[in-house]
C-alpha cells in the first residue's frame, strides 16, 4: 500500500532523498513509483524549509504526488507499481489524452510526465551546484536550469513567478547548510553520488515516454 498522507513539515535530509531514488530502480531498470513519488516528496521538504515564497510550487508538486499516490491506492493500484507498467495499462485500456485535454485530466502517465520534466530541472540544478565556485549564486544556477528545461512548458506568468522565488533562494553556503549534510566539501561528494542516479531515473523514463510518443501529453 503507497502512503495516504501527504507530510511535508518534516525535516529536510539530502541522504534520504539520495536513498530514495537509488532504490527507484529495479534489477530490470523499470522504475518504481512508490519510491519516485518518496523522493519528491523528500525534495518537496526541502523546498518547504526555504520558506513560503515557494509555496505555489510546493502546492503544485504536492497535488500531482497525491495524484500519484492516489492511483497506486486505487483499485488498480497494482498496474502502478512501476512507471513501464503504468505506461501500459494506461494505454491499452485508453485512460491517457495524449493529443489534447479530454477525460483523463489527471492520468499517471500525464502527471507523472509533469515530475519528469521538473526532476531535468533538478539534475541540471545540481550539476551547477556540485560544480559552482563558492561565491556562484543558488539564484542563478535554478534560474539558468529552469530556462533550459521547465520553463518552455510554463506559460509567462508562471514563468514570473517561478524568477521571483529563485530571487528569494538563499546563498550558496546557507543552501548547502539546509542541506545538512556536513562541510561544502561533503555536499559536493554526495551531489556526485546521487546525479548519475537522478540522470538514469531521468533517461529512463525520458526513453520510455518517447518510444510511445508520450512526451507531449498536454
Ligand atoms: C538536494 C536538493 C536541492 C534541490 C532541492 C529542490 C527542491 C525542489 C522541490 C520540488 C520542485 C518542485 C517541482 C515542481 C513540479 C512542477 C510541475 C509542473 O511543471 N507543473 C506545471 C504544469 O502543471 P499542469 O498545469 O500541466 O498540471 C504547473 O503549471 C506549475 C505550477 C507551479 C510552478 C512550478 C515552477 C517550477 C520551478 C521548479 C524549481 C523549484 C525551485 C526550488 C528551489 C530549491
Amino acid at each position: 500500500m503507497a502512503d495516504t498522507a501527504m507530510s511535508v513539515d518534516e525535516k529536510f535530509c539530502l541522504s534520504e532523498v539520495l536513498d530514495t531514488f537509488k532504490s527507484c530502480l529495479t534489477e530490470n531498470k523499470e522504475v518504481i513509483i512508490d519510491k519516485y513519488v518518496a523522493g519528491w516528496r523528500g525534495l518537496v521538504r526541502f523546498m518547504n524549509s526555504l520558506g513560503s515564497i515557494f509555496s505555489f510550487i510546493s502546492k503544485d508538486a504536492v497535488s500531482k504526488i497525491q495524484i500519484m499516490v492516489n492511483l497506486r491506492n486505487g483499485e488498480n493500484g497494482e498496474q502502478y507499481f512501476t512507471i513501464q507498467s503504468m505506461v501500459k495499462y494506461e494505454l491499452d485500456n485508453g485512460l491517457v489524452d495524449t493529443t489534447k485535454r479530454g477525460s483523463h485530466p489527471d492520468s499517471g502517465c500525464r502527471t507523472l510526465l509533469r515530475l519528469h520534466r521538473a526532476l531535468r530541472w533538478l539534475e541540471l540544478f545540481l550539476e551547477r551546484l556540485r560544480t559552482s565556485a563558492e561565491d556562484s549564486k543558488t539564484s542563478v544556477m535554478c534560474s539558468e536550469a529552469y530556462s533550459e528545461s521547465l520553463a518552455q512548458f510554463h506559460p509567462w506568468l508562471i514563468q514570473k513567478a517561478a524568477g521571483m522565488a529563485f530571487c528569494a533562494l538563499p546563498g550558496r553556503l546557507t543552501f548547502f547548510e539546509v542541506m545538512n549534510v556536513g562541510s561544502p566539501e561533503q555536499v559536493v561528494a554526495m551531489l556526485g553520488e546521487a546525479l548519475p542516479l537522478i540522470s538514469e531515473v531521468y533517461q529512463i523514463t525520458e526513453d520510455l515516454y518517447a518510444k510511445h510518443d508520450l512526451l507531449g501529453i498536454p
